[in-house]
């Protein structure tokens, strides 16, 4: 009879705590799959501890584990190391954090399903390998030779024509001589934590994907992890390493972890990582906490994004986690970004008079591949029109010459739906969300309003709900009434081939379907569409390749915020925007043409604008990081957030006071070094019913703040037993993105 110790997902206000015992007939190794009871359910489990066997009776208690998951190699020490950590650090339960990094499917996969599917599995795996050696003539030197030795690199010496980039899968194109740098920088230590600084368009991915390809080389197990902000990018990014890899490792060598799949085929992905079976893997956040058979090499796309941050449960930051992951399996991590985050960018910094340099190697690529320009900034000074004016005459001049040349334009504006807000001429009744403090907005695709915080949705109305008066008219404009203008500006012109101009919309809305985003990508990439309307979320990332303008219609209202890290977020935005334009060295050149940022903007003097004029990160960060030292916020220091969801705002404050009170009096320890602010509500204060509030804690030493978090916890529990009815919830955001 052995006792084993089991990380179920409980969490920590259930009272259950860490770990759960059970005995079993036969001793189970740490980190073995398990299915368990709780309470009156049955539960997948991970073994986290075999205990001595007992001698005494005192187990009986204890009930016993029900099935084992076993036929695969149990979770490895250093993936439940990574658990614990992120447990400890984001102040959640263990057994929380490791089930929900495990594949859902597991969840209700019983002892037999599992071994049916681990027997098919190796099935299709050994009928895969039977067909690859009958029909290839190859011998199996030739074949090992394969599985060890990357592809014939091809130089395909001026590497800019179009021609060029369709050369045959083998092919990769030479590095430039600041890729080889930043390769060779990488390559030399073999560990350690890299931010590679690499400017819009100045071929990062290439940089990647030859790492990968020399790690995967020198070690015929190992496997490299690519995370990517946002599932959009998924699929560029998969064509990229599949295109370049299959022809050495097979068709079927990407894995991906994203939110996109299906809980089989998660379930499926997850697998062939852990046994190794897959050697690339594509991910979002998620895919950080996944477990690999041997994990060599991770890579973050775009560090500085705030989607890395998890924004609820365990809200962790994966990027962070990434870092943290490298560290302790001793091997490389490449953060790459053109405007890296500032916490990034300060562990990267040189050593000065009076602090040690950053633990981070700062790699820098200032030069777009091609030696092509980065956008010139236009500012459009919108003080100058009407108030309701949507595009400044000469930015649609500008548009219209450049769609007449043959070239894209983006328009950004980062709002969706047809505008923010309906309301009544005759008694202004606002279209407000009855469920938050935020107004409903006008789609008018399908004739709603819909609240965008909590979903609620109605049909815009013909009269006005209160006085009666068809009065009603759309205040403000998002994306759908932006793309209904330019078609009727710019849409109604007759281009020299005959065509009329396409506009095409991508945000949250338009790409609803599957497959519907993949599909308007296309269009731009084939040159179906002359302009593209969207939010954000195609600021970033997207190589395309004939957009030569691309305007930022509001940008304005970041300027205003009360978030700290707005400007750095903004400034992000914009670059990244930016560095849509021009990225095709050669197509601009052939058409004497140059790249531009257009902003129309009621603050054309404003510093940051200067700065992004300029196309100066390093001034913007320099400047940034000044601030922030004088006021004492990170990177110079480290937040937490304690925020408590209640049906008033005042029992959401009350029970924050109580807390804070109560850790006041109880002399937490680091509470010499942590700031504990008063309770403010949230910005957008109701959202789906719940008042919320929030305090911000804040210190200079991050373990003082870890030590204060832990000891806060029971505390939390009190607090909660002698809080008021109306306390729905509350939550501890450890690194908060918003403040
Ligand atoms: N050495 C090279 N020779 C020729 N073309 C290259 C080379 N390296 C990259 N490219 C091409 O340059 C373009 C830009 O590269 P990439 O998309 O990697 O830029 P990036 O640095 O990731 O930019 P962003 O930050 O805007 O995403 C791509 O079309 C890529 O195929
Ligand atoms: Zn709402």
């Amino acid at each position: 009879m052995a006792v084993v110790s089991v990380a179920l997902d409980a969490p920590f206000h259930s009272g259950i705590g860490h770990l759960l015992s059970y005995r079993s007939a036969q001793p189970i190794a740490p980190g073995t799959l398990v299915r368990v009871p709780l309470g009156k359910r049955e539960v997948l489990g991970v073994v986290w501890h075999d205990e001595i066997p007992q001698e005494n009776n005192s187990e009986l208690a204890l009930r016993e584990v029900l099935e084992v998951l076993d036929g695969v190699v149990p979770l490895s020490t250093s993936w439940r190391a990574l658990m614990a950590f992120a447990a400890r650090y984001y102040q959640r339960s263990l057994g929380e954090v490791a089930i929900m990094a495990l594949p859902s499917a597991l969840q209700d996969q019983s002892a037999a399903q599992w071994h049916k599917r681990l027997s098919k599995l190796s099935l299709d795996g050994g009928k895969r390998s039977a067909r690859q050696s009958k029909s290839s003539a190859r011998t199996k030197n030739a074949a090992q030779a394969k599985a060890l030795s990357p592809p014939e690199t091809i130089a395909l010496a001026p590497m800019l024509s179009n021609a060029a980039q369709a050369l045959p899968v083998l092919s990769k194109p030479q590095l430039t001589q600041q890729q080889q740098q930043a390769l060779d920088a990488i390559v030399l230590e073999a560990h350690g934590v890299y931010l590679l600084h690499g400017v819009t368009g100045s071929g990062k991915t290439e940089v990647y994907l030859q790492l990968a390809e020399r790690m995967i080389a020198s070690d015929p197990q190992a496997q490299i992890l690519f995370m990517v902000p946002e599932i959009n990018l998924a699929p560029q990014w998969q064509a990229h390493i599949q295109t370049r890899f299959a022809p050495w490792l097979g068709e079927d060598c990407v894995a991906v972890m994203h939110s996109g799949l299906t809980p089989v085929q998660r379930l499926n992905e997850w697998l062939a990582v852990h046994q190794g079976r897959k050697r690339l893997v594509l991910g979002t956040r998620m895919a950080v906490l996944g477990s690999f058979a041997k994990l060599a090499l991770v890579v973050v796309d775009e560090e500085h994004d705030p989607s890395y941050k998890q924004q609820e449960g365990a809200r962790y930051n994966a990027r962070d986690l990434a870092v943290w992951r490298g560290k302790q399996q001793s091997i490389p991590v490449v953060l790459g970004s053109a405007t890296p985050s500032l916490e990034s960018w300060y562990n990267s910094r040189a050593a000065t008079a009076q602090t040690p340099a950053g633990s981070y190697q700062r790699l820098s690529m200032p030069a777009r591949v091609g030696g092509g320009a980065l956008a010139r900034l236009r500012l459009v000074d919108m003080t100058a029109y009407p108030r309701d004016t949507v595009l400044a005459p000469s930015l649609l001049a500008a548009m219209h010459e450049r769609i007449t040349a043959g070239e894209q334009c983006m328009v950004l504006l980062n709002r969706r739906g047809y505008a923010p807000v309906l309301q009544c001429g005759a008694c202004s009744w606002k279209s407000d969300c009855p469920h938050c403090s935020a107004h409903q907005v006008v789609h008018k695709a399908d004739r709603s309003l819909r609240c965008h915080h909590c979903g609620w949705s109605t049909r815009v109305p013909h009269h006005c709900p209160r006085c009666g008066s068809v009065d009603l008219a759309p205040v403000g404009r998002g994306t759908e009434q932006l793309q209904e203008m330019l078609q009727e500006q710019l849409g109604t012109m007759v281009l020299d081939d005959g065509r009329i101009p396409q506009v095409v919309r991508i945000d949250a809305d338009s790409t609803r379907h599957k497959g519907a985003l993949q599909e308007s990508l296309a269009q731009v990439h084939r040159g179906d569409v002359d302009i593209v309307v969207g939010t954000q979320m195609i600021a970033k990332g997207h190589d395309f390749r004939r957009i030569g303008l691309v305007a930022v219609v509001q940008p304005d209202g970041a300027l205003y915020s009360s978030d700290f890290r707005a400007p750095e977020r903004l400034f992000a935005l914009l670059m990244q925007a930016s560095g849509r334009a021009g990225r095709d060295a050669a197509y601009m050149q052939d058409s004497a043409s140059s790249p531009e940022l257009w902003l129309q903007t009621q603050e054309p003097q404003h510093a940051l604008y200067a700065a992004l004029a300029r196309q100066d990160y390093p001034g913007f960060a320099a400047l940034q990081l000044r601030e922030r030292e004088q006021a004492g916020m990170p990177p110079f220091s480290f937040q937490a957030i304690l925020r408590a969801d209640a049906k008033t705002q005042e029992g959401a404050q009350a029970f924050l006071r109580q807390v804070a009170h109560m850790a006041q009096t109880a002399g937490l320890p680091g509470h010499e070094w942590v700031t504990v602010y008063p309770p403010v509500p949230l910005t957008i204060q109701r959202v789906a019913n719940a008042e919320r509030a929030q305090i911000l804690l804040e210190s200079a030493s991050r373990k003082a703040l870890q030590a204060y978090l832990s000891a806060l916890q029971p505390l939390l529990h009190q607090a909660r037993a002698q809080a008021a009815k109306g306390l729905l919830r509350w939550l501890v955001d450890v690194d908060p993105m918003a403040i």
